[in-house]
């Protein structure tokens, strides 16, 4: 196991392992402010010392209450402690999933509650405590790994990246399956009831950093992080899936066939490869670990639109996504609405550039 990870206080570093952290939780349908006060209230069988533990001002004062009422603790109490607070734990990261992102970030140090005042949850503050909260966190941890969305996507670290259109926090992500990297972009904040202006942007190298015009990627990526921007608050969500998932080295092969007259399908069949290889399951967990549930989709991809709707994503609106469109892309566009169901209009100022649109595809 690596190195030990301390936690205490709510508000130190790992301060959310904590239970006196307040991250409410809902158990047999009934709300709680925190772990704290649910695993306190179980002690006692009388409503009345339950209820006043429960309505607690803070995970503090459910503490000093209990120990108020320490003479009424229940009789079975030391041989189902254990099981209440596993049932508190377990239900503190089902119910947060960006918690749930952090304790897996934990990744395989050891988990210490590091109190000198409690040797039977903590390390008793000379590290010779049973530590059973630690064991628990673990177990939880353990148990997080196995399970959607978390056995497909990690959360790594997040930035600050200021930008042309705004300042942007940066959030890394990557698939413990194929350490397949990924980023998310998002600007302000929302509820889980917003719906949020949101980008599946799949990585084009040639189109993201080199302003090629033979495609319509770059456009929409600058066009997505203005619309976000002037919105105020959004997600763009960048999948390292160059090419529809073919890869750069595949995607400049599958060009190179365009340019002898193929269309952007018929390249990849060509290769032998599949007209599109991406994959969107671990989208459900980036977007979880934004709070993310509803969105207004910037996408001409019905694709996307499916995907999306696989993940549990409720979409309230498509925003059409058809920007640059110009003599080098125009066949490349007018292919994806025909052959991949696009929904793209090009309408009279996009027909202009049929006439001498450039026929390598
Ligand atoms: N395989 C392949 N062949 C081409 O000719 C291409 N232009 C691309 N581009 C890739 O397509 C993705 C964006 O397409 P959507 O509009 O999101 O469907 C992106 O991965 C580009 O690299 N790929
Ligand atoms: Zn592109």
């Amino acid at each position: 196991m690596d190195e030990t990870i301390f936690f205490y206080e709510p508000d130190d570093p790992y301060g959310f392992l904590s239970n006196f952290a307040c991250y409410p939780i809902v158990v047999e349908e009934e709300k709680w402010s925190s772990t704290e006060h649910y695993y306190q209230a179980n002690k006692f069988l009388k409503s009345q010392m339950r209820d006043e533990i429960k309505y607690a001002g803070s995970p503090d004062e459910a503490f000093k209450l209990s120990r108020h009422y320490e003479k009424h603790i229940r009789e079975d109490w030391s041989s189902v402690k254990l099981e209440v607070m596993k049932k508190a734990i377990f239900e503190k990261f089902a119910q947060h999933p960006k918690l749930a992102f952090l304790l897996l970030n934990t990744e395989d140090h050891e988990l210490k509650e590091h109190s000198h005042k409690d040797a039977y949850w903590g390390d008793g503050g000379n590290g010779k405590g049973e530590n059973n909260l630690g064991k628990i966190l673990m177990e939880a941890r353990e148990f997080l790994k196995e399970i959607r969305p978390y056995n497909l996507i990690r959360y790594v670290d997040s930035s600050i990246l200021p930008t042309e259109w705004g300042t942007f926090a940066l959030h890394g992500f990557v698939e413990p399956e194929n350490q397949q990297e990924h980023v998310a972009l998002t600007l302000g904040k929302w509820t889980a009831d917003s719906a949020v202006l949101t980008r599946l942007h799949s990585e084009c190298l040639t189109g993201d950093a080199f302003a090629s015009m033979r495609c319509d990627c770059g456009y929409q990526l600058r066009k997505s992080l203005e619309l976000i921007a002037k919105q105020g608050s959004g997600v763009l969500l960048y999948l390292r899936q160059e090419g529809r998932g073919i890869g750069l080295l595949n995607k400049i092969k599958a060009y190179h066939l365009q340019d002898d007259g193929d269309d952007t399908i018929e390249a990849n069949l060509n290769l032998g490869l599949a007209a599109d290889m991406r994959y969107y399951d671990f989208v459900e967990g980036m977007l979880s670990y934004l709070n993310v549930k509803k969105i207004r989709l910037l996408t001409n991809n019905p694709e996307k639109i499916n995907a999306l709707n696989n993940c549990n994503i409720e979409i309230t609106e498509r925003v059409p996504m058809v920007e640059g469109i110009n003599p080098y892309n125009f066949n490349y566009v007018e292919t994806k609405a025909m052959k991949m169901g696009h929904k793209i209009d090009i309408g009279p100022e996009g027909q202009r550039f049929r006439a001498n649109a450039k026929t390598y595809n």
